[in-house]
C-alpha cells in the first residue's frame, strides 16, 4: 500500500471513534481529508463538526456536514486530527499543514484525541520534521535568534498566511527530547502564537497504518 493508500485505511478506521449523535472535532490535513470523505460515505450522523481550519471547514461543508463554531460547544468528547510526528508517548509535532493555532483549540476542547497517521509519522524523538511555529511577523528576526541557541535553524515559510493572518517559522535541526517542558518554554516567547509541539494536548488514541494494516497504540 502507498501513503496515500494507508492514510484513506487510516480514514476509515477513525469512524470507530466518531461519538454517536454528538458533535465532533476535526483536523486539517490529507489524512484528516480521508476521514471527512469517509464520514460523509458512512451515512454516520453526526449533529455538526467543529473544524481547526478553512480547507477543512470547506471540505465538510462540500459534504454537508454542519459546521459549528468553536464558541457554540463547551466541550467535545473527541477530535481527530493528523500529525507530521507521533512518538512512544502520543507527544506529537503538528502545524505542517499551518493550522496548528487552531487544532490546538479545538484540541483543547475535547477529551480525546485520537491521532490518524500512516506508519513513517512514528518516531522516537521529535524534531527530524521541521517544527512549524506560528509567529506574529514583527517577532521572526528574535525569535530565529532565540531558536539559533537552542540549535535550531528558522525559516520562514514563504507565502504562508495562516488561517489568524499569522506566520509560519519552520525550524530544522531540532531534537525534542522534553516536549512538556520544550512546549512550555517557546509558548512563552514574545511573537510566538502556537509552537507545533502537542504535549499537554497530545493524543490518547494513535491509529497508525501500516503494511499490516491499522495498528492501535493508546498512551
Ligand atoms: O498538523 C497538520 C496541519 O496543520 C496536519 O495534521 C499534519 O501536517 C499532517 O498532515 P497530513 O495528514 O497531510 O500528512
Amino acid at each position: 500500500m502507498n501513503q496515500d493508500q494507508l492514510k484513506q485505511l487510516v480514514g476509515r478506521a477513525a469512524l470507530d471513534y466518531v461519538p454517536a449523535g454528538q458533535v465532533l472535532g476535526v483536523g486539517t490535513g490529507s489524512t484528516v481529508d480521508c476521514f471527512i470523505d469517509a464520514l460523509a460515505a458512512s451515512g454516520l450522523s453526526v449533529p455538526g463538526a467543529v473544524s481547526s481550519s478553512e480547507r477543512s471547514t470547506q471540505r465538510l461543508l462540500k459534504h454537508g456536514i454542519r459546521v459549528l463554531d468553536a464558541a457554540e460547544v463547551t466541550g467535545l468528547a473527541v477530535y481527530i486530527d493528523g500529525a507530521d510526528e507521533i512518538d512512544g508517548r502520543g507527544y506529537m509535532v503538528k502545524g505542517g499543514g499551518a493550522a496548528l493555532t487552531r487544532e490546538k483549540i479545538v484540541a483543547d476542547l475535547a477529551d480525546t484525541f485520537v491521532c490518524i497517521a500512516d506508519a513513517s509519522k512514528l518516531v522516537q524523538t521529535l524534531g527530524a520534521f521541521p517544527l512549524p511555529v506560528e509567529i506574529i511577523p514583527m517577532a521572526a528576526a528574535q525569535l530565529t535568534r532565540r531558536f539559533s541557541r537552542l540549535g535550531g535553524e528558522a525559516r520562514l515559510r514563504e507565502g504562508v498566511v495562516t488561517d489568524n493572518g499569522g506566520h509560519i517559522l519552520d525550524v530544522r535541526g531540532l531534537s525534542i527530547t522534553d516536549p512538556l517542558a520544550f512546549e512550555a518554554e517557546v509558548n512563552q516567547w514574545p511573537g510566538v502564537v502556537t509552537v507545533g509541539v502537542f504535549a499537554r494536548h497530545k493524543a490518547q488514541v494513535c491509529l497508525l497504518g501500516g503494511a499490516d494494516g491499522v495498528k492501535t497504540l493508546t498512551f
